[in-house]
C-alpha cells in the first residue's frame, strides 16, 4: 500500500514539472529556452543524485595582497570609490577604482567567532556570512600575555554558495518543478531502502513514518530554497522558528541549514540590481562597499559600505524578481505541499497562504519598509533599552534599503550570558511587544531572532528589519487586551466571550472545542498568571499547546481572524526567544501596568472575572 502511495507521490512530481512545461511553453523566450536546458540538466543530474546539492566545502583563501591597507585588510572584497570615476570603467562597477574585488566564485571563508567581531550581527536568522579572518592593524586579535597574536581554531560552518538568482517566473517554476520531482525521487527511494531493510523504528518520530520525511529529502528541500530564495525560503525561515522538540530531527537540520541564509548573488547580478535601482553613480555617495554580504536573507542580501560623512551603513539589495513572483512561488510551495499530503486538515492552508502573500509583498517594499522603521525611530525614541537604526533616504529605493549599521548579538545567541542580563532582555523583548501591540496598536511582526540585537556595553536591544510591520485597529486591540487578561485570570466565559467577539469562535463549536480553545487560552495565559518572575526555563508552554492543537484542528469551525496570524506569530516568537535563553521574566506585571494605562474604546465593557488587581 505504502509503495503505491510513494508511486503516486513520484507521479504527481513529475506532472508538477509537465505542467510546467505545458503552462510556460508559450513565453518562454530564449533564456527562458536556456534555462530550461540548465534546469533539465540539473533536474535529471539530481533525480539520479550526482547533483543533490550537499553543502560545498571551502578552502581557507590566501592572504590579501592588501592586509597593508587598514580597510582593505578587513576584507579583500571592498572596493574603495575615487570622487573621479573613470568612464571607461566596466559598467558592471559603477564609478569604479575597485582597490580590491573577490574574484572567486565562492564566497569561501572559515573564521571564528572570537575573531568576528563586526560582522558578529551576521548570525541572524538570514544571516552568517563571515569575513575572512585576516585581521587589520587596527583590529585587536586575541593576544596573548607577551603580546603575541594567539591563533584561534577555525569554526566550521555552512558557507553561503554564489549562485545567481532565478529571476524570471518561468526559471523560478522550473526550479520549483526540479524540486517536486528531486523530493518525489527521494520518497520512492527512500521506501524502497525501507522494502529492502524494514522501516526504522518509529517511536514517535514523524520521519520514520514518512518516507518522504527522509534526511536526503529534507536537506534537498533546504538546498532548493537556498538557491531560490524569495517567497518560498521565507516560509522555510518562518517555520524554523519553531519548537525544537515539536519538529522531527531530519526536517529541524534542514531548517537550521534555511536559517542560516540564502546563497548570495555574484557580482554582476548584484551591480545590475544597483545600477538599476540607484543609478549608475550611486557609488558617489560612498567611500566604499564591500561586495562580501555580511548576510544572505530570503528576499535581499546585506552588505556593508562606508558614507561620505564616514557613517557605517547596511545596504539591502533585493533579489532581483522576488517580488514579481510571490503569487507564483506561494502556489508551487502550496503544490508542493499537497503532493505530500502533509497538512493536517483544519489548518486553513488557503487563508493563511493569502494572507502569508499579502504580508510579503508588503516586506518586498523596501520605500514601505524604511516609512515602517522611521515610525518606530520615533515610537521608541524616549524608552530606554532600545535603538532603531537611522534610515538613509538618499541611497535607498524600493529594491535597495540602507540604514545605519548596528551591532549586536542576535538574541538567540545570548545564552552565555549572565541570568541577569537573560533576564533582563527577556524582559525587554516582552515589554516590547506588549508596548507595540497595546500601546503604539503597530506591530513588527516578524520574530526572527536576527532581528533583535544586543549590544552588551550599553544594554540596548538594536532592533533592525521593519518589512514586516502592521497596524491592528482600537477594537481589536481593545478586546485582545481582555482576552489576554481573561486568560491570565482563568476566566473561561471571558476567554470565550472575547474569543467570539475577534472572531476565533462562531458561536456554534461543540462542547470538545470551546474546552480546548480554553484550555489552549490558559496555557498561553500562564506566564501572565501568576506575580513575580515567570522562569521560562521549566516551562513546556509549546508542547502543551500542540497536543490541544490536534483537537482544535479537528473541530475548528472557523479560520481565525486576518490579524491573528502575524500576530500570534509575533507573540510566540517573543514566548519561544524567552524560552531560548532562559530567562525569568515578570510578565504579569508588565501585562497589568500596560491595562492600568490603556484606554479602551467606547464599549468598555467588563468582563466577568476581569476585574484587576496588582
Ligand atoms: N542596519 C543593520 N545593521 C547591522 N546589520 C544589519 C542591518 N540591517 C540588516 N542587517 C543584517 O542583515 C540581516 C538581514 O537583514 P533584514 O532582516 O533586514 O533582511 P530581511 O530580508 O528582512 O531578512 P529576513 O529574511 O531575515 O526577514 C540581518 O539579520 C542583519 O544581520
Amino acid at each position: 500500500m505504502a509503495s503505491f502511495k510513494d508511486l503516486n507521490k513520484l507521479f504527481n512530481g513529475l506532472s508538477l514539472i509537465a505542467n510546467e512545461f505545458v503552462k510556460r511553453s508559450s513565453p518562454a523566450t530564449t533564456t527562458d529556452f536556456e534555462t530550461l536546458i540548465k534546469t533539465a540538466l540539473l533536474s535529471a543530474t539530481n533525480l539520479s543524485g550526482l547533483t543533490k546539492g550537499k553543502v560545498r566545502q571551502f578552502s581557507k583563501p590566501p592572504p590579501s595582497p592588501n592586509a597593508a591597507h587598514p580597510h582593505a585588510s578587513a576584507s579583500n572584497s571592498v572596493v574603495f570609490f575615487t570622487d573621479n570615476p573613470s568612464p571607461e570603467s566596466d559598467p558592471q562597477l559603477p564609478t569604479p577604482t575597485p582597490t580590491t574585488i573577490t574574484d572567486n566564485d565562492d564566497i569561501a571563508h572559515f573564521s571564528s567567532e572570537a575573531n568576528h567581531q563586526e560582522a558578529s550581527d551576521g548570525y541572524a536568522g538570514a544571516v552568517a556570512v563571515e569575513k575572512p579572518e585576516f585581521p587589520s592593524s587596527t583590529e585587536t586579535v586575541n593576544e596573548g600575555v607577551s603580546g603575541e597574536v594567539a591563533p584561534v581554531p577555525p569554526l566550521r560552518k555552512r558557507r553561503p554558495r554564489e549562485r545567481r538568482v532565478p529571476a524570471t517566473p518561468f526559471s523560478r517554476a522550473l526550479g520549483f518543478a526540479g524540486l517536486g520531482a528531486g523530493l518525489a525521487w527521494g520518497t520512492l527511494q527512500e521506501s524502497a531502502k525501507r522494502l529492502a531493510f524494514g522501516t526504522p523504528n518509529s517511536h514517535g518520530n514523524q520521519s520514520a513514518l514518512s518516507p518522504f520525511l527522509s534526511e536526503k529529502n529534507a536537506e534537498r528541500l533546504a538546498l532548493a530554497l537556498c538557491r531560490m530564495r524569495g517567497a518560498a525560503l521565507k516560509i522555510g525561515q518562518m517555520l524554523s522558528i519553531q519548537d525544537e522538540s515539536l519538529v522531527p530531527p531530519p526536517i529541524l537540520a534542514a531548517l537550521e541549514i534555511v536559517r542560516q541564509g540564502a546563497d548570495v548573488m555574484p557580482k554582476s547580478q548584484l551591480n545590475q540590481v544597483l545600477n538599476s535601482e540607484l543609478g549608475p553613480d550611486w557609488s558617489s555617495k560612498l567611500i566604499s562597499f564591500d561586495y562580501e554580504p555580511i548576510a544572505a536573507a530570503s528576499i535581499g542580501q546585506v552588505h556593508q559600505a562606508v558614507m561620505k560623512d564616514g557613517m557605517k551603513v547596511a545596504m539591502k539589495i533585493q533579489y532581483p524578481g522576488v517580488a514579481d513572483s510571490i503569487e507564483s512561488d506561494i502556489e508551487n510551495v502550496k503544490l508542493l505541499l499537497n503532493y505530500t499530503n502533509l497538512i493536517p486538515k483544519g489548518l486553513y492552508l488557503d487563508r493563511a497562504i493569502k494572507v502569508a502573500k499579502e504580508e510579503l509583498s508588503r516586506e518586498c517594499d523596501y520605500e514601505l519598509e524604511a516609512a515602517n522603521q522611521k515610525r518606530f525611530r520615533d515610537l521608541l525614541a524616549n524608552t530606554d533599552g532600545f535603538y532603531v537604526p537611522i534610515v538613509v533616504d538618499d541611497i535607498s529605493s524600493k529594491r535597495v534599503l540602507t540604514t545605519e549599521l548596528v551591532h549586536g548579538i542576535p538574541i538567540d545567541k545570548v545564552a552565555l550570558l549572565d541570568q541577569e542580563t537573560r533576564n533582563y532582555i527577556g524582559k525587554k523583548l516582552l515589554e516590547l511587544t506588549l508596548m507595540e501591540l497595546f500601546v503604539f496598536q503597530f506591530m513588527q511582526t516578524d520574530p526572527n531572532w536576527g532581528n533583535f540585537l544586543f549590544d552588551e556595553a550599553t544594554k540596548t536591544i538594536n532592533l533592525i528589519d521593519f518589512g514586516a510591520a502592521r497596524d491592528y485597529p482600537k477594537g481589536f486591540v481593545d478586546d485582545y487586551l481582555r482576552m489576554v487578561l481573561a486568560c491570565a485570570n482563568g476566566d473561561s466565559d471571558g476567554v470565550i466571550e472575547m474569543s467570539r467577539r475577534l472572531g476565533f469562535l462562531t458561536g456554534m463549536e461543540s462542547e470538545v472545542m470551546l474546552d480546548a480553545h480554553v484550555q489552549a487560552g490558559f496555557i498561553v495565559g500562564l506566564p501572565f498568571s501568576r506575580a513575580g518572575g515567570f522562569d521560562f526555563r521549566s516551562t513546556n508552554i509549546t508542547q502543551s499547546i500542540s497536543h490541544l492543537g490536534a483537537t482544535m484542528l479537528k473541530h475548528r469551525l472557523t479560520p481565525p481572524p486576518d490579524e491573528a496570524y502575524s500576530l500570534h506569530r509575533k507573540l510566540s516568537g517573543a514566548f519561544l526567544a524567552c524560552i531560548k535563553i532562559g530567562a525569568v521574566v515578570p510578565c504579569r506585571d508588565l501585562l497589568l501596568e500596560v491595562y492600568k494605562h490603556h484606554k479602551f474604546g467606547e464599549v468598555n465593557e467588563i468582563l466577568s472575572s476581569g476585574s484587576v488587581s496588582a
